[in-house]
């Protein structure tokens, strides 16, 4: 059937390009064009499952000593390929390359840095479970002919011009943000565009589902068992109604699940490997996530300050990552706050929240149903 009802990815940002009260420029437009073709590459080469001779390891480790799948490799270099030939970019960094790349010699070097993570979740491939890309665009400082260093790379989640993801899932979708709200779009995959169907994505403000490894409970910091506590003690605990868990161990189609039905999304500061701040990388899984959740009316945070306000240090920087709706982020920062009021080092007794609990005067933990 021909449609001529659908707003597509390029239509849209056509568009937004042509709003003179938005900052987007052609340059922009073009990158952001340039990596949903990328997606759609990888959402094709994701589906051929098995038959794509892709599965398995690659035998090799990416600068953070994590085993790569043979389509990290791969789904980095499309990514790279797709976008570094444009006059967009100036450089790209990613989870698979060990320093930033700028764009080669005898390419136009374009205004904007592009950071990902090409394949998120990538122990999800080979059992057919959703994957996802996620990227974050910024401004390239200083002149065009300025050598790129690690340290333009370094700005603020406040900096991103735009960020979002690709889920490759039952359907592929791209969803994203210029700062103006959340949208989403769906892969047509007889027609090859990515379709308008997702015109404004909301974070609803509570939620009773909750998202956390909990296999790595002891290695966890004191607010964070208390906060988990509360939650499974449920309807006969504080929070007075029953919470449900769900974990895909791919961030991107958990943060897919939080933008379309809610819920909330921990992995906090842990000491199960001495030494590392936490899971998740601030430049390419945090700070885009921190940008569409707010842009969604949700929340992101470390637990102990917003996610993008942290000054970035390093390239490949680990992060605590708490993000969802907006009341129960507050509610696991006032615990964080309270136990280092009382003290950090100081044991919460458990039950929590019993008379002599030091939590027991938090406020903000929504009661009740949802
Ligand atoms: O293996 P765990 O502890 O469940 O961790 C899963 C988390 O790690 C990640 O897979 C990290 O991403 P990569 O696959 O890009 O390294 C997240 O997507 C996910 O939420
Ligand atoms: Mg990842
Ligand atoms: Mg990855």
């Amino acid at each position: 059937m021909i449609r001529t009802d659908q707003t597509t990815l390029a239509q849209y940002l056509i568009e937004t390009c042509r709003d003179p009260d938005h900052h987007a420029d052609e340059a922009l437009m073009t990158l952001l064009i340039d990596v949903a073709r990328a997606c759609k590459a990888i959402s094709k080469g994701v589906a051929m499952g098995a038959l794509g001779g892709t599965h398995g390891k690659a035998d090799t480790m990416n600068v953070q000593g994590e085993d790569q799948a043979k389509l990290d490799i791969l789904t980095d270099e499309v990514f790279r390929k797709r976008t570094e030939f444009n006059g967009c970019v100036r450089a790209v960094a990613s989870e698979e390359l060990d320093d930033p790349c700028p764009v080669p010699d005898g390419y136009p070097r374009g205004p904007y840095l592009l950071v990902y993570d090409p394949l998120d979740g990538s122990s999800n491939i080979d059992i057919n479970v959703s994957v996802g890309s996620i990227f974050s665009v910024l401004k390239a400082p200083g002149a065009a002919d300025k050598p790129v260093e690690e340290a333009d790379f370094l700005q603020p989640g406040t900096d991103q011009v735009a960020a979002g993801y690709a889920i490759y899932g039952p359907s592929t979708m791209l969803v994203l943000t210029l700062s103006r709200g959340v949208v989403g779009f769906t892969l047509d995959p007889m027609m090859g565009d990515f379709v308008l169907t997702h015109p404004e994505m909301r974070v609803p403000r509570s939620t009773s589902e909750f998202a956390i490894n909990a296999s790595n409970g002891r290695y966890w910091e004191d607010p964070v068992k208390a906060y988990v506590e509360e939650l499974i003690q449920g309807a006969s605990g504080p929070r007075g109604r029953d919470f449900n868990m769900r974990w895909i161990a791919s961030m991107v189609a958990d943060m897919h699940r939080i933008l379309m039905r809610g819920g909330i999304y921990l992995y906090p500061f842990d000491t199960k490997v001495p030494g590392r701040a936490g899971r998740l990388r601030l430049l390419y899984e945090a700070n885009p996530c921190a940008m569409l959740m707010e842009q969604a009316g949700g929340a992101c945070s470390t637990g102990r300050e917003r996610m993008l306000t942290v000054q970035p240090t390093e390239l490949h920087q680990r992060i605590p990552l708490i993000f969802g709706c907006a009341e129960e982020v507050a509610h696991v920062e006032a615990l964080h706050a309270a136990h280092a009021e009382a003290g950090a080092g100081q044991m919460f007794e458990t039950p929590l929240f019993n008379s002599r609990s030091l939590f027991r005067d938090i406020p903000a933990a929504p009661v009740g149903r949802v």
